[in-house]
């Protein structure tokens, strides 16, 4: 599977934060989308889960023998970096409404009790309200829901700052065990996490999508160059 973006468009009145953003994200990568403050990513990301409508472009699924379809929101997960959990419920209530309003679209439903394990969250905040639960831990629900769908595509705008050093690398295997069954696009602001995590760098940058070459992960001086490429005109790397 393949999620192929092509030229895609977004203004806001004057402002072109897209101007014709092209790239195909293929299933089994982790792809980190690395762009300064304002670039576009949530942007980018809002337009994929069609939250937002595009000016212009377009972007749809191809499998393996090539054959197009229209991206259903069912086939988009979307982790915000802001987490949305609805407040007054406990963690095991929340999965258990996310189970019933699914259901039969779930592959394989289990207990709820399940997937917080899965999740490592300690069995004492299990009967907590989420307005209780910390931003790190709103995060991991909301994670875990998007996870527990089993999109396509899985969009996850700045999903680690705001874990713990230990959750923050559950949660880097986690997405390393998941990522064969997804294409997965991570935004982040950290590009020591987008070189240890991502299979594939995609800059943005000037409303355009530039692809880091994989080879050049290894080169140690890769980083400067580019840092050094975002803060110039585009096509420098
Ligand atoms: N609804 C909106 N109305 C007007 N302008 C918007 C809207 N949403 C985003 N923008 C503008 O579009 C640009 C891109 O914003 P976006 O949030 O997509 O960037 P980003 O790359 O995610 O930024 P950051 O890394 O700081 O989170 C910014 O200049 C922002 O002010």
């Amino acid at each position: 599977m393949k999620l192929v973006v092509d030229q895609l468009q977004k203004r806001f009145g004057t402002q072109e934060v897209l101007r014709g953003a092209s790239f195909t994200f293929e299933q089994g990568k982790i792809y980190g989308l690395i762009g300064r403050n304002g670039a576009g990513k949530t942007t980018f990301f809002n337009c994929l889960n069609e939250d937002l409508t595009a000016d212009g472009g377009s972007f749809h699924l191809e499998d393996d023998a090539g054959a197009a379809r229209p991206v259903t929101a069912d086939d988009m997960g979307y982790v915000l970096s802001t987490p949305v959990v609805p407040e007054f419920l406990t963690a095991r209530e929340f999965l258990q409404f996310f189970l019933e309003i699914n259901r039969g679209k779930i592959p394989y439903p289990k207990a709820p009790d399940v997937y917080l394990d899965y999740m490592c969250i300690d069995p004492a905040d299990r009967g907590k309200l989420l307005k209780d639960f910390s931003h790190g831990m709103k995060n991991k629900m909301q994670m875990l829901v998007n996870i527990m769908a089993d999109p396509a595509v899985l969009l996850l705008d700045e999903p680690l700052t705001s874990f713990d050093v230990v959750v923050a690398d559950e949660m880097k295997a986690l997405l390393r065990r998941i990522k064969t069954r997804h294409i997965i696009l991570l935004s982040t602001h950290i590009m020591d996490l987008a070189l240890d995590l991502c299979d594939d760098i995609v800059i943005l940058h000037h409303g355009v999508l530039q692809e880091v070459r994989r080879e050049d992960l290894a080169d140690e001086a890769y980083k400067d160059r580019i840092i050094a490429a975002l803060k110039e005109e585009p096509d420098v790397v």
